[in-house]
């Protein structure tokens, strides 16, 4: 398609889908706003913008589609203005934040001025902010909600999807209140309890400083996603407030289930606790992108031998596979060790499975 898309707030996700939606409608034209100029100089440079706007202002009056990527709380106070602008009378608004119900109420003021705001919610992304961090694939095979409201014309959503279409992303269409309840479970709890347990690391080395030299491994694996950004959670939070709420409630309830369980020593119980937990997670579905993206772990068997590493960094780096993180696990003098590499994608690591097998006769898995 033709036509200029405004983009507001230049960082993870609104430069990513910018290369996304570049990637399917090479002629169209791209245009950034940010706060922060230097995010709109690195949005230019880094081609992901065409031009810059230097207002809101400027940059909607003239634009087809406007998202908005800002913090929730930021994209609440630009909906605002939406209402007082001279817009295109065709333009579709749309947002990328977190939360579903607050912002839809805001569109309700859009939508009785005949302005068209349909939420949007990329469900993949990083616990890096950032227009640097911004991939043209990030949300590829990842689910994108999307929040019309009652009056939305259905033709309006499928013009979104198809302006949306680059991100190879699939589309699922729920009501807000839904989604809110979806993303507290799936997605705002994980990274309350990330942060929880890192709290507790951190108040444990305060009298025993071997909890930050044994806290690596499985501890930064799941807590990886409490580096994330602190202003973003906080707004996520606050405007998710009646949900997690009793989410938070309810995990209070689990987590007195397990002090009695363990006061009681409840063998039995504490097995089906953890047997129950088990059986939910084996039968998730396996290689979808969720909004927590998956570690593409591979395992190698190695021998516990100085060298190792290089030796098979060197044999991926000869077939240009690009690694994002490598460690030894589990090595103990005169047995074999665990190297686990971590890749971007799962193509990358099917590559590197071939590439360790065809160089070297050390085993690999996928699943540990
Ligand atoms: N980071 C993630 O993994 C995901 C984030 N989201 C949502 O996407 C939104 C953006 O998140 P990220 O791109 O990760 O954050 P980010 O921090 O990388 O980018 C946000 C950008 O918005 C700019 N900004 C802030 N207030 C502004 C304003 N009033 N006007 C113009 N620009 C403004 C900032 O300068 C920054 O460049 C948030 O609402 C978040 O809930 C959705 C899916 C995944
Ligand atoms: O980095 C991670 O693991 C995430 O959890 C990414 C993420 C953050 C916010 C969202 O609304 C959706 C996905």
């Amino acid at each position: 398609m033709n036509g200029r898309v405004f983009i507001i707030g230049l960082g993870l996700i609104g430069g990513s889908l910018a290369l996304g939606i570049k990637a399917k409608h090479p002629h169209c034209s791209i245009i950034g706003y940010d706060v922060s100029d230097q995010n709109v100089k690195l949005g230019k440079m880094l081609g992901v913008i065409d031009e810059k706007a230097d207002s809101i202002m400027e940059g909607a009056l003239d634009a087809d589609l406007i998202i908005i990527s800002t913090p929730v709380k930021e994209t609440e106070i630009i909906m605002e203005m939406f209402g007082e602008l001279p817009l295109k009378k065709d333009v579709i608004i749309t947002d990328v934040g977190s939360t579903k119900g607050r912002i839809m109420e805001k569109a309700e003021l859009l939508s009785q001025k005949g302005i068209t705001f349909i939420g949007g919610h990329p469900m993949a992304g990083s616990h890096k902010s950032g227009v640097t961090a911004a991939k043209s694939l990030l949300f590829e095979n990842a689910f994108y909600l999307i929040t019309p409201d009652n009056f939305t014309d259905e033709d309006k959503v499928k013009c979104l999807m198809n302006w949306l279409g680059g991100t190879k992303a699939k589309f699922l269409v729920i009501t807000p209140s839904e989604h809110d309840l979806l993303t507290g479970v799936i997605s705002h709890m994980p990274h309350i309890v990330a942060a929880s347990l890192v709290h507790q690391a951190d108040q444990t080395s305060k009298t025993n400083e071997l909890v930050t030299r044994l806290a690596a491994g499985g501890f930064r694996d799941i807590t990886r996603i409490a580096s994330s950004s602190p202003a973003m959670w906080r707004d996520i939070l606050l405007h998710n407030k009646e949900v997690l709420l009793k989410l938070l409630k309810d995990w209070q309830d689990e987590m007195n289930l397990v002090i009695s369980l363990i006061d009681e020593e409840n063998a039995e119980g504490l097995f089906t606790y953890f047997e129950d937990a088990k059986k939910f997670r084996d039968e998730l579905p396996k290689n979808q992108k969720g909004a927590i993206p998956a570690f593409y772990d591979l395992y190698v068997d190695v021998p516990d031998y100085p060298g190792v590493i290089s030796e098979i960094t060197g044999y991926l780096a000869k077939e240009a596979i690009s690694i994002t993180n490598i460690r030894i696990i589990e090595t103990r003098e005169d047995i074999n060790g665990i190297l686990v590499i971590s890749f971007q994608t799962d193509e990358d690591r099917m590559r590197a499975q071939k590439c360790i097998a065809a160089y070297s006769n050390y085993d690999t898995t996928i699943e540990k």
